[in-house]
């Protein structure tokens, strides 16, 4: 079976995911770094009464980056207005936003790195001294208006933070770059989403969608819910190891967590370019994926992994790659 388990979110997940999302840092379950980082910076702001710096997420989908951005409003306890880089097309659009900001808001900008350029230059005075100047009017009759905006803190979350420009990621005075989550963070946020959804699971059961889920929250939410279909079809509703691993065979998850597009793209390295180097473009087009795609959503957990490294040729699978898949490793 062929079923969408990427971390992208998909239609109807948007709704659960928002009954699913922590509201504050004692619920929101891993990351203790950029956690305990950010609870001091937070308290630190409250106790000086003055806005949050700016604060830049970075990770792979489905981390938890939005849950964080909410988060940090609720433990601020102000409110936060939310936008994302492909929906402010042009200048006009975010000098609206900026418009109805409320001292000390928190304003997500979520896929940062894809604002325009216009409108990115917008945001550079905005951030440092809060305040805007905006050209009215063309030609001769043109004028600039300058607009002071109240104090607000930006949250930017991006998949990638090389695509960012320098001007811009120098603005954020606080840079959060979120992990994969380990296995028992995984474990603890399925326990905590099977509570909310009212489903029985045993602890083997638990552990096994947390080893598969790719170090990542959002798959582990989804694998329980596909996990708890067979559990209620072909077993006794609740989710143990047996028929989570059923379940995971069924739905091509391997025991590694690797689905069908991170196994096919390991095998197409294999078998058609011995193993690299690949270019990443190449491998794009042997999986009918973008480039993007691939180097957003798969390969950092195959790289996290290990088996795939890049080289200055290109990726290149590693010996735990061919002896994942069951191929007979040559070095070349
Ligand atoms: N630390 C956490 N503890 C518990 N649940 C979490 C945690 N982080 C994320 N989740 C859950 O995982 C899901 C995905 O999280 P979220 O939407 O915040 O990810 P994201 O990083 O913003 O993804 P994208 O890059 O696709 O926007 C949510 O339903 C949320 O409830
Ligand atoms: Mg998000």
């Amino acid at each position: 079976m062929n079923e969408n388990l990427s971390a992208t979110p998909l239609e109807d997940e948007v709704l659960v995911e928002k009954s699913l999302r922590p509201q504050y840092f004692n619920q929101y379950i891993g990351q203790d770094k950029v956690k305990e980082q950010l609870e001091i910076f937070i308290k630190a702001a409250k106790l000086r009464e003055e806005v949050l710096d700016h604060v830049l997420l970075f990770g792979p989908p489905g981390l938890g980056k939005t849950t964080l951005a909410f988060v940090i409003s609720n433990e601020l306890g102000v409110n936060i207005k939310q936008t994302s880089g492909p929906a402010i097309e042009k200048p006009g659009d975010l000098v609206a936003i900026l418009n109805e900001l409320e001292p000390g808001d928190v304003l997500f900008i979520d896929e940062i790195h894809r604002m325009p350029m216009q409108v990115e230059e917008i945001l550079y005075s905005a951030m440092e001294d809060f305040y805007i100047d905006i050209m009215l009017g063309s030609g001769d009759g043109s004028r600039s208006v300058h607009l002071d905006l109240p104090p607000f803190t930006l949250v930017g979350a991006t998949t990638r933070a090389g695509m960012l420009s320098n001007p811009l990621r120098a603005r954020f005075g606080i840079s959060a770059h979120m992990e994969y989550y380990t296995e028992s963070d995984l474990e603890e946020i399925v326990k905590r989403t099977a509570d909310i959804f009212e489903v029985e699971v045993v602890e083997e059961g638990a552990l096994e969608i947390a080893l598969r889920s790719r170090g990542t929250p959002r798959i582990a939410n989804r694998l329980l819910k596909r996990v708890r279909d067979f559990a209620q079809i072909m077993g006794d509703g609740r989710v143990d190891k047996e028929i989570t691993d059923k379940a995971l065979q069924i739905l091509d998850v391997d025991n590694a967590g690797l689905d069908y597009v991170d196994q096919k793209i390991l095998r197409t390295m294999i078998e058609m370019y011995s193993g690299g180097p690949v270019g990443l473009g190449t491998l794009a087009v042997n999986i009918a994926e973008d480039q993007e795609t691939v180097e957003d959503m798969y390969e950092p957990y195959l790289i996290q992994k290990g088996f795939i490294v890049r080289t200055k040729q290109g990726r290149k699978a590693t010996a735990k790659a061919y002896q994942h898949l069951g191929y007979p490793y040559q070095e070349n």
